[in-house]
């Protein structure tokens, strides 16, 4: 292992501090998304659709049934009451997925189960419940004693979109309800956007493999796996090239293979200004490719990124609480654009502070944390110990507490914004 002291040469690194909303706005706009490939239906949950689906029929494409009940014209029965029943003769009986036989004319009703398609001369159905069967020389009847108005129980052709409607956009991400829709207008292939590939190298000479035993001075890398996590959990698919010693050569040929394989690269650790910070050094060298190589947030103040061959290259801390935080901040929406997604950004909301915060920074802090809901209002409190060298409050946060630069700290009961993770609405 080669680790050549480049000590002079980090401190003497220009770096010029912006505001992360800046760092956004550098990285957004070489952003774009990837191309579109086709999946089977199953296959498409979680991904992003590359098209925009407009329905090529209404839905429903026939006036459908909601009840099991009897197809009836509201105004044959409009003056039924217990004292004054009304009896319609059965015409006719329709399953669901059959076709009525015939259409039914005043003084009339046809047997019509859930979903069936409701018969010509019909406005309503009238459900079982609400009807007797009679048998009157050998005929089928009915006696109704209620009425209901017309449309009852009737679903109307496009009554839920109608044909040439947007049904869903490009760039949706696709749950359940997407999926269900994909079915309902005939797409057993879905064309989805590309999964970003982000190549991930964790660099220090420090680190150890995950099943290796932990020696004097050293500690096992987790970042890197944390990095692939976070990279699956927004859609992306990570390319783990694995653990690279503080050492300009091996790192930089690393970083050469990311570009080749992946369409996002990231980093972690050596981005500060340390004797054997070398990620901070190499990002150095590409001068003008540079987007930022310091962010006034905490934790994650060393984050840098930059352009190469019109790839994005992030280099993140390697404390773990500020890799992770940077990646959900700056990462995140690289890998969301890249799929088409239009909300490029962790969701915002107000909660009030559970706690109080004296420490105040010079720069912006998100803070680990965890909101919850009291009394129908939302509440956000720090989860353990937020410093960006600690790994374990990680898991406990779903959202990311803003604390704003300067003043005085701030009080419990304050209300405060709170980034949601992991999927968290609100
Ligand atoms: N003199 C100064 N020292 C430091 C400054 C500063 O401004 N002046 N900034 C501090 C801040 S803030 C941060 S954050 C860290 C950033 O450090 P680096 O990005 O250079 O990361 P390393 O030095 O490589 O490692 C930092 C820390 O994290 C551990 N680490 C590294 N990689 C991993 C990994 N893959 N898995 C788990 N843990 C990892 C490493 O052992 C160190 O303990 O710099 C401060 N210093
Ligand atoms: O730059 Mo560090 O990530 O603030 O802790
Ligand atoms: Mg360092």
């Amino acid at each position: 292992m080669n680790n050549k002291i480049i000590s002079s040469r980090n401190n003497n690194i220009d770096r010029h501090t912006i505001q992360v909303k800046d760092a956004l706005q550098r990285i957004t706009k070489y952003i774009s998304p990837l191309p579109s490939e086709e999946v089977v239906l199953e296959d498409a949950f979680g991904r992003y659709l590359a098209v925009t689906v407009s329905a090529d029929h209404p839905l429903p494409h026939f006036r459908r049934s909601g009840m099991d009940g009897f197809s009836i014209r509201a105004e044959d029965i409009r003056f039924a009451t217990l004292d004054n029943p009304v009896i319609l003769k059965v015409v006719d009986t329709i399953p669901s997925g059959s076709l009525p036989s015939c259409a039914i004319s005043r003084g009339q009703a046809s047997r019509t189960m859930t979903g069936a398609m409701v018969p010509e001369g019909a406005n309503a159905v009238i459900m079982l419940e609400m009807t007797q069967e009679l048998v009157e020389h050998g005929e089928p009847y009915i006696r109704i004693t209620k009425s209901i108005p017309a449309g009852t129980n009737i679903s109307d052709i496009g009554s839920e979109l109608r044909e040439g409607e947007l049904v869903l956009k490009s760039g949706q991400k696709i749950s359940a309800g997407e999926i269900a829709l994909l079915a309902s207008f005939g797409y057993d292939r879905v064309p989805v956007y590309r999964r970003p590939k982000a190549a991930i190298i964790a660099t220090g000479s420090e680190l150890l493999e995950i099943a290796e035993p932990l020696v004097p001075g050293k500690i096992r890398n987790s970042n890197l796996s944390m990095l692939a996590a976070q990279v699956k959990q927004y859609g992306g698919e990570p390319i783990a090239l694995g653990t690279a010693s503080d050492d300009i050569e091996e790192v930089s040929k690393l970083i050469d293979e990311a570009f080749q394989q992946a369409d996002i690269v990231i980093t972690t650790g050596g981005v500060s200004v340390g004797d054997y910070d070398i990620v901070s050094h190499i990002f150095s060298e590409w001068k003008q490719s540079v987007l930022f190589n310091k962010l006034a947030m905490r934790p994650g103040s060393v984050t840098s990124a930059a352009l190469k061959d019109e790839k994005l290259i992030l280099g993140l801390s390697g404390n773990p609480g500020a890799c992770f935080v940077a990646f959900e901040l700056l990462v995140r929406p690289v890998l969301l654009g890249m799929q088409g997604e239009r909300k490029l950004f962790l969701p915002e909301c107000t909660a009030y502070l559970a706690n109080d915060f004296n420490k105040v920074n010079a720069y912006t802090r998100y803070v680990r944390g965890v909101c919850y809901t009291e009394g129908g209002k939302l509440f956000a409190r720090q989860v353990g110990a937020d410093q960006s060298a600690v790994v374990t409050s990680i898991k406990d946060a779903n959202c990311l507490i803003v604390i704003p630069p300067g003043g005085q700290g701030l009080k419990a009961g304050e209300p405060i914004s709170v980034l949601l993770l992991g999927g968290v609405k609100c």
